[in-house]
């Protein structure tokens, strides 16, 4: 009945859509590494303008796939894979074809050949077959390009690709201070120097423009600071009378070879000298005179190119090194308008299985969209209190600890010093140029001192400056952006402010539901003493007509949201895009997954329902390739981009262990419990969070895991949001608790001291383990991780080969444990195992490696069917094998 309802809102959503043009969903501090910028010509209008590509997407009307979470999963990868595909062609090669004929790399799984099996289990069952693909990973980037649009367009900025994997070592921190004096007024106010004795340091790079702004440090000295970070800000000159930002004329060249490179006249980070490049290219930023803009993927570089410099003229050095990367259209991304084609094409609620992503949880969920009107039945009766947030709500006392993440010198001497609280930078809140009330907020809330990406960032957005900022997982990012955007609205003249529905000031996206909730609780936190600024939650799983209510009964300027909800209201909540014209800040939290494939369109949208004339805030612990996609669309050209990584160091924590086991399927159950057995003896506090591939997986993992007696909750996407909601703030309070997750938990959610991560089979990509891979070692707290594969998931190690993580020791598992799992696993329901087994299917189908051969995709398949104890694979549903392009092949069994 509940579905039949559901398919009445489908079509009537479809209807609704189908002139809707959406698509959906489709440190510390350190290091501070600049970036890029761009250059600078006198910043005009942000971003406005999409290309051809991104208003195909948003054309496409919603389809009733997205509506479906039990085939958005699936669907949300393929297409985040196929662009990634695009992107990286020159990685990846293409395999011959991707059909099911395909063959190109052998076959894998018993016949393959390969390396030995790493585990004892190995067998030789599976053999790495060497072909896997090497993901280079994607970080690295560099460098904007300004360029004149031929078009006309006006501030079309991004990064140029250089899909390089940094490597490690040979990069230090650097920052390049263009000797500014100013006369601001904000800004730290202590005259101390912050050098920092951690010799971390963050790089802003800065394009100067002529300002007298009141915000920024006002230390005379160098921008070190003491915590062992510091903020380091590289200022391409213009003759400013600002005082933002750090005074310290002292001009940092850097050490290391990493730099960005502004140059206003060249546009972005020329790719410079420096880094090798494999394959002799650099990759940069480049302006071409002139022309419009142009962006140049160089998809086939691996390294990143940009290194740290001081002068205009190494830029031009470097831009003339090589590839060069410009902004413009992307290549090779033809998984786009494919993308959306499937999705439109799902009429069925079937489950292929997929990785759960953000996306789809927050946005392709059933509940979410336009049906959700007072009366609809299959809206999760979720409390208003879950849905707005009053300022003085959920205020929450913080027991100021240790926060932010240090690089490996700063962990050293943390635990020799003792010094818990050593992640925190020795720069005060009180130091900036905070408003009272918002220093009180601060108080209340616990943080006295900064953490790097803070210390770093906020000086630099008070100044009213577009921030792309990269800090690692659990290093305070909300923090960092919902000050200066809580500023913005404290300064706004009362006539805006205090109207029973003023204008939305301040619109923060969310890829999932979970973290904007979370950004809401802490946005309250902070406004604790604002008592006339309200904050409003939107998001998708609750019932929009309770949300279209609170709007009109309570004053907000603060909306935070997830996508999918938020284009809703645009599009269906009378006044919401008026209100929306007085948007002053736009943030876009885990900028990398708002701009992958499942919501660029949504984003797209957005950013175009929004005034020209507004300060964007991009902020992530991953900036791989596809944020030039959010630069290029939301931010100004003059962007400063702040990496509180130190150059040299891993995007991950060194206080945070990290190990992989390679072992095939049928044994990995064993092997996961007795991973934690293990962690659960040797941890009376334990907390742990199992990552699994798809909704289904989770399920399925979860059930066994409550059958061997631990004690387990689940989470994922094809759970009511009410339920994911309790369960979430059930494990932020919790120890002694193991929460086996999809990737609704994967970025963002900040459950303080979970000591273990089990990533259990190959994650979606390298940035996905590493915010997976963050839950734990948050605030300076140790953890482990441990990423479990099965033999031909073992490729996915070259892409964080940089990444220090080691083969761990297998656990014991002892007779009587793998009868005792053999046992459990009799118990988990056949229906179970066989909506796993479809998920299962689906998930590896659309990941490029392993999908890429459907006669061996489906011999691994089966290989996983029979490690749940069933005699025969399943049957599945013709319609899913035909989506998934997997008629006819062998080994598959349909109904
Ligand atoms: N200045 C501070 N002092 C003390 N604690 C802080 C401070 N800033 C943030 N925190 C706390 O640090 C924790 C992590 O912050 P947050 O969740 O914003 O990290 P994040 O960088 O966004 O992580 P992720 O990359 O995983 O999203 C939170 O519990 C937050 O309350």
């Amino acid at each position: 009945m509940r579905r039949h309802h559901h398919l009445l809102g489908l079509l009537r959503r479809a209807a609704a859509s189908s002139t809707s043009a959406s698509s959906h969903r489709a440190g510390p501090v350190p290091s501070f590494h600049p970036i890029p910028l761009r250059n600078g010509g006198a910043a005009t209008a942000g971003p406005r303008f999409f290309s051809s590509r991104a208003r195909a997407g948003a054309g496409a009307a919603r389809s009733l796939v997205e509506d479906e979470a039990e085939v958005s999963d699936w669907i949300s990868d393929l297409k985040t894979d196929s662009f990634h595909l695009g992107l990286s062609s020159g990685d990846e090669g293409d395999g011959p074809t991707r059909g099911p004929a395909a063959t190109s790399g052998g076959r894998r799984g018993r016949d393959s050949k390969g390396p030995p099996p790493r585990s004892r289990f190995g067998g030789g069952e599976f053999g790495g077959d060497g072909r896997g693909f090497e993901r280079r990973g994607r970080m690295v980037s560099r460098g904007l390009d300004d360029d004149d649009d031929d078009d006309g367009s006006e501030d079309e900025v991004g990064f140029s690709s250089a899909r390089g994997r940094r490597e490690r070592g040979g990069r230090s921190s650097e920052s390049l201070y263009g000797g500014r004096s100013g006369n601001d007024h904000a800004g730290f106010r202590s005259p101390r120097g912050q050098r920092g004795r951690g010799g971390r340091s963050a790089n802003v790079l800065r394009r100067g423009h002529d300002s007298n702004d009141d915000s920024g440090f006002r230390s005379p000295m160098g921008q070190r600071g003491r915590g062992g970070r510091s903020a380091n800000v590289l200022r391409r000159g213009y003759d400013s009378a600002d005082d933002s930002g750090f005074r310290s004329p002292t001009s940092q060249r850097g050490r290391g070879s990493r730099y960005n490179d502004l140059d206003d006249d060249e546009g972005g980070f020329g790719s410079l000298r420096g880094r090798q490049v494999r394959g002799g290219r650099m990759s940069g930023m480049s302006r071409r005179g002139g022309r419009g803009s142009d962006l140049d993927d160089n998809e086939d570089d691996e390294y990143d190119s940009i290194e740290s410099r001081t002068s205009s003229r190494s830029h031009d050095r470097g831009r003339r090194g090589g590839k060069v990367g410009s902004m413009g259209p992307r290549r090779g991304r033809g998984g786009n308008a494919d993308f959306s084609d499937r999705r439109s094409r799902g009429k069925e609620m079937f489950d292929f299985g997929s990785s759960e992503d953000d996306s789809e949880l927050g946005e392709v969920d059933e509940h979410d969209g336009p049906s959700g009107f007072e009366d609809d039945p299959f809206v999760d009766e979720g409390g208003e209190e879950d849905l707005v947030k009053s300022p003085a709500k959920n205020s929450v006392p913080f027991e100021l600890t240790k926060v932010g993440s240090v690089d490996q010198e700063s962990v050293a001497r943390t635990r020799d010093s003792g010094d818990d609280d050593s992640y925190l930078t020795q720069t005060r809140f009180d130091e900036c140029s905070l408003s009272p009330l918002t220093l009180k907020g601060v108080k209340a809330a616990g943080y006295e001192r900064m953490t790097a990406v803070q210390e770093a960032t906020l000086p630099i957005i008070l100044k009213g400056k577009d921030v792309l900022a990269k800090a690692k997982t659990g290093t305070g990012k909300t923090v960092a952006f919902l000050l200066p955007a809580i500023e913005v609205v404290s300064k706004l003249p009362p006539i805006e402010r205090d109207q029973k529905r003023p204008p939305i000031s301040v619109v923060i996206v969310c890829p999932t539901r979970e973290l904007a909730d979370q950004a809401a609780v802490e946005a309250n936190k902070l406004l604790k003493f604002h008592s006339s600024i309200g904050v409003q939650l939107v998001m998708g799983g609750t019932r929009m007509a309770l949300e279209q209510k609170r709007m009109h009964t309570n004053a907000c300027q603060i909306v935070v949201a997830t996508p999918g909800r938020l284009k809703d209201h645009m599009e269906n909540t009378p006044g919401f895009a008026t209100r929306l014209m007085g948007v002053k800040v736009l943030i876009l939290d885990e900028a990398d997954r708002l701009l992958d494939m499942g919501f660029r369109t949504d984003i797209e949208r957005i950013v175009a329902a929004l005034p020209k004339q507004r300060q964007t805030l991009l902020f992530s612990a991953t900036v791989p390739d596809e944020v030039r996609q959010v630069c290029h669309i939301a931010m100004k050209r003059d962007l400063e981009f702040v990496n509180t990584v130190q150059e040299g160091s891993e995007e991950t924590h060194s206080q945070v262990k990290q190990m992989h086991i390679v072992a095939p399927l049928d044994k990995q159950f064993s092997i996961l419990y007795g991973l934690l057995t293990d962690h659960i003896s040797e941890n009376v506090d334990y907390k742990v969070i199992v990552f699994c591939t798809t909704a289904k997986v989770t399920s399925l993992v979860a059930g066994l895991l409550s059958e061997l007696k631990l004690n387990v909750r689940e989470i994922h996407s094809r759970k009511p949001q009410s339920y994911r909601t309790r369960i979430s703030k059930e494990f932020k309070e919790s120890k002694g608790l193991i929460l086996v997750s999809s990737d609704v938990s994967a970025r963002g959610v900040d459950y303080p001291n979970v000591t273990l991560v089990v990533q259990l089979g190959v994650p979606t990509d390298r940035e996905q383990y590493i915010h997976r891979l963050g839950r734990t070692g948050r605030r300076g707290n140790e953890g482990s991780g441990i990423l479990l594969l099965a033999p031909w998931e073992e490729y996915f190690l070259r892409s964080i080969k940089d990444l220090p993580i080691t083969e761990a020791t297998l656990p014991l598992i002892d007779l009587d444990s793998k009868r005792k799992v053999e046992k459990a696993l009799a118990h988990v329901e056949v229906k179970d195992k066989e909506s796993a087994y479809q998920a299962w299917l689906g998930y590896y189908n659309s990941n490029k490696h392993i999908g890429r051969d459907k006669y061996q995709l489906v011999s691994l398949a089966n290989e996983f069917s029979r490690s749940l104890g069933l005699n025969n694979p399943p049957a599945v549903p013709k319609l899913v094998l035909g989506k998934m392009g997997l008629n006819n092949i062998p080994g598959l069994r349909s109904k």
